[in-house]
């Protein structure tokens, strides 16, 4: 099928590293993808050459390029549209498409399946509203249906990225190819537990570098670029220590990696510390025990969201205390909750609970198989 996936680019790196990776997943499945985006600077690193158009099924086009009448009129009609997080499409792109289309698809081409691509929760609410259809009421493209689409983490939802070939490759990253992996990438890896960072600025960041540096295990701390960095300086800085080799820490900063690096950079850690979206799903597939730090949301609403993956995953009441201290929610903890003590974490714990969680959501099919099937019946 030929896709249309439309994104805007609001903050951090979230919403373009979903839209390029479901492009990615649905090119690698042998259907053509135009990725529409108003932003494409953060593809340089997370997938290079991609809007150079290197990569085979996929174009990406400046969003301006949506409203243009000469670009469009050269380009075959997709079967499908996906708004990527409630971005609209351009006015401009549905008329032409209207236009072509007729009423009622008089002129021997169908309307798309036109999919609002949500963002990802464990909430109660995402069940209730997948799959939802609302009909279009306005303008050139009335008549027409859209339908919400849901990732999520239960068989009533759209699923989890997964690409079709993630495993194999996660096999194939064996011990030696982690060395190689950490060598490529001049990592100076003296055998030590490796934890890797991409947070906001956690106010427990402090606590956790004071833990690393006491604690009885010497720890390699692989630190990413932007917000991660700054906030570890910040901390280092009010800290009083030196920014490397702080008694049993040890930080290395990282160079911005590719999506497929990133993917790598998890399976060689002993404990992710995640943030988002994305990184949360493939700090979940690494199966290494993770950690997340919420988009924090002026409403609070991010407790409720944090505590819903919690209930979901049956999270062990250490990691959730855990979660609860990492995300700033200590409030929420409860009186009975497990004293943290960011020196000692119980690794063993977690990574069994992040294998059990991995495990069931691995019998569900992935969201590019689910939305495709999707997308073929609404057709
Ligand atoms: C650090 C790093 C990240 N990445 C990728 C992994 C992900 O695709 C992407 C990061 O996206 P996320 O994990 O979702 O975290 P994020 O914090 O960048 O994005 C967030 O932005 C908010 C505005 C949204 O509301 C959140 O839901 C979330 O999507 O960057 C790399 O490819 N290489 C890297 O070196």
């Amino acid at each position: 099928m030929q896709w249309d996936i439309f994104c805007k680019v609001i903050d951090n790196f979230g919403d373009i590293g979903v839209c390029w990776r479901l492009c990615a997943d649905l090119a690698n499945r042998g259907h053509t993808v135009r990725l529409w985006v108003d932003d494409s600077r953060a593809l340089a690193w997370m997938a290079p050459g991609a809007v150079e158009g290197r990569w085979p099924n996929v174009k990406v086009h400046d969003w301006a390029e949506a409203c243009d009448p000469t670009v469009l009129e050269k380009l075959p009609p997709a079967d499908v549209w996906i708004e990527g997080f409630g971005c609209e499409i351009a006015p401009e792109f549905i008329a032409a498409r209207a236009m072509d289309t007729g009423a009622s698809g008089q002129n021997g081409l169908k309307p798309p399946a036109w999919i609002n691509l949500e963002y990802l929760s464990a909430e109660a609410y995402v069940e209730r509203c997948h799959a939802l259809p609302s009909p279009v009421m306005q303008g050139p493209a009335q008549g027409w249906t859209k339908h919400f689409y849901y990732p999520g983490f239960t068989a009533r939802t759209g699923g989890l990225l997964h690409e079709a070939d993630y495993l194999a490759r996660q096999t194939a990253f064996d011990d030696n190819a982690c060395n190689a992996w950490l060598a490529q990438h001049s990592i100076a890896w003296q055998g030590q537990r490796l934890v890797s960072l991409f947070c906001y600025e956690p106010p427990a960041l402090t606590a956790l570098l004071q833990g690393l540096v006491q604690g009885a295990t010497p720890t390699l701390l692989l630190v990413t670029p932007g917000r991660a960095q700054r906030a570890v300086q910040t901390a280092l800085a009010q800290m009083d220590l030196p920014t490397t080799g702080a008694g049993e820490l040890a930080l290395h900063w990282l160079e911005p990696l590719t999506q497929t690096e990133f993917d790598e950079l998890l399976w060689a850690c002993d404990l992710n510390l995640v943030r988002g979206e994305d990184s949360l799903v493939r700090a979940i597939w690494a199966g290494k025990p993770w950690l997340w730090q919420i988009y924090p949301q002026d409403d609070g609403a991010h407790a409720d969201k944090l505590n819903a993956l919690l209930d979901q995953m049956q999270a062990p009441a250490s990691l959730r205390a855990a979660q609860l201290a990492w995300n700033d929610l200590n409030g929420m903890a409860g009186p009975n909750q497990p004293r943290l003590d960011w020196g000692t974490l119980p690794l063993v714990e977690w990574s069994a609970a992040a294998h059990d969680w991995r495990h069931g959501l691995l019998q569900m099919d992935d969201l590019t198989s689910q939305l495709t099937n999707f997308v073929q019946k609404k057709r």
